[in-house]
């Protein structure tokens, strides 16, 4: 598939123009709360506005609220921000678990797409056509390129590939829209702090190929130029565990720029949550034993969601000390 026949219009629309005159009190703590630590003060990252893109998808019945709510930030929040006790999905930050962390200079939209039962029925049937079409086609073309990369992994480590598929069980696919305004310090902030990602394959779009995403390679920071047409493959955490670490999944980070705002989507495909999640029974022998422990992946992802961004920390806590054949 042509992967910029992809058409993002939500994320360039909510991109494209800050709110003026938001009350206070619609203005996210992350815009509150002092983002760097520094005595220059930093002007405010600016507010989103999506209020033209929702008025496309409403009853009649509504729109006289919605001309009402739509003038204000806090309509946005209430329809696809997250929520309490909701996770991370909808609108907002993920990895904030203390008032007095350092926030990244990032906004986010974060949305399970597959399978489709999971989906929160308060976010995904409300996105707007025909974006919420996109992201149905998107997802699905998606999730085959991911099981096609998968199998081709498998294949190289001569693991029959129904062993890794059988560990991925029914496979959940989630996607992270992420914006990064310009900062005017961009040397103080970080977009996205350096991390590996927790699931299994992720494919990385760079929508307005704008430079910002860098890998550790050789414990140096390389840029990864976005390429017209091109996708990037990250391996996660999940599949570092499942081929017993013979796959390593890739520390990156994201930075961000004064001059032109940055949009990625990244498409994860990972296992269920209800999956045991350990190595490929074919790679553990007695000259190759287990590198990790095995964890329900739903424990995984809490415990991973539940801590800021730092690095692989995470995944090296479930590292089996004997075992461990290729420390970093
Ligand atoms: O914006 C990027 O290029 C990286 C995004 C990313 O790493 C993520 O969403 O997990
Ligand atoms: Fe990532």
């Amino acid at each position: 598939m042509e992967p910029t026949s992809l058409t993002v219009p939500f994320v360039q629309e909510i991109a494209k123009e800050p709110l003026t005159g938001v009350p206070e009190r619609y203005v996210r703590p992350h815009h509150e709360r002092p983002i760097i630590s520094t005595t220059t003060p930093l002007p405010q990252v600016p507010v989103i506005d999506l209020s033209k893109l929702l008025s496309q998808d409403f009853e009649e019945t509504e729109l006289e609220n919605l001309h009402y709510a739509c003038k204000e930030w806090g309509f946005f929040q209430k329809k696809f921000g997250q929520r309490e006790g909701e996770g991370v999905e909808g609108y907002g930050q993920a990895f904030v678990v203390s008032e007095e962390q350092k926030l990244e200079w990032a906004d986010m939209f974060f949305i399970l797409t597959l399978p489709p039962y999971l989906r929160k029925p308060y976010l995904f049937p409300h996105i707007p056509l025909p974006f919420r079409g996109d992201i149905e086609t998107y997802s699905a073309e998606l999730k085959n390129l991911a099981i096609q990369i998968i199998d081709l992994m498998a294949k190289a480590l001569t693991v029959d590939i129904k062993e890794i598929r059988e560990l991925f069980g029914e496979g959940i696919q989630s996607m992270r829209m992420n914006y990064y305004p310009p900062c005017p310090q961009p040397e103080l902030v970080m977009g996205l702090n350096p991390h590996s990602d927790g699931g299994g394959l992720t494919i990385l779009l760079q929508a307005n190929e704008v430079e910002g995403l860098q890998i550790k390679k050789d414990g140096s920071w390389v840029p990864i130029k976005p390429l017209p047409n091109a996708f990037i493959i990250n391996l996660g955490d999940m599949l570092e565990i499942m081929t017993n670490g013979n796959y390593r999944s890739i520390e990156h980070r994201a930075k961000v720029n004064t001059e032109r705002e940055r949009l990625s989507i990244a498409t994860f495909y990972s296992p269920g949550k209800d999956v045991i999640v350990g190595a490929a029974p074919s790679l553990v022998t007695q000259k190759t034993p287990a590198v990790f422990k095995t964890i329900s992946a739903g424990e995984y992802y809490s415990g991973y969601l539940a801590r800021e961004l730092r690095g692989r920390s995470y995944l090296d806590s479930l590292r089996i000390q004997n075992g461990d054949k290729k420390s970093c």
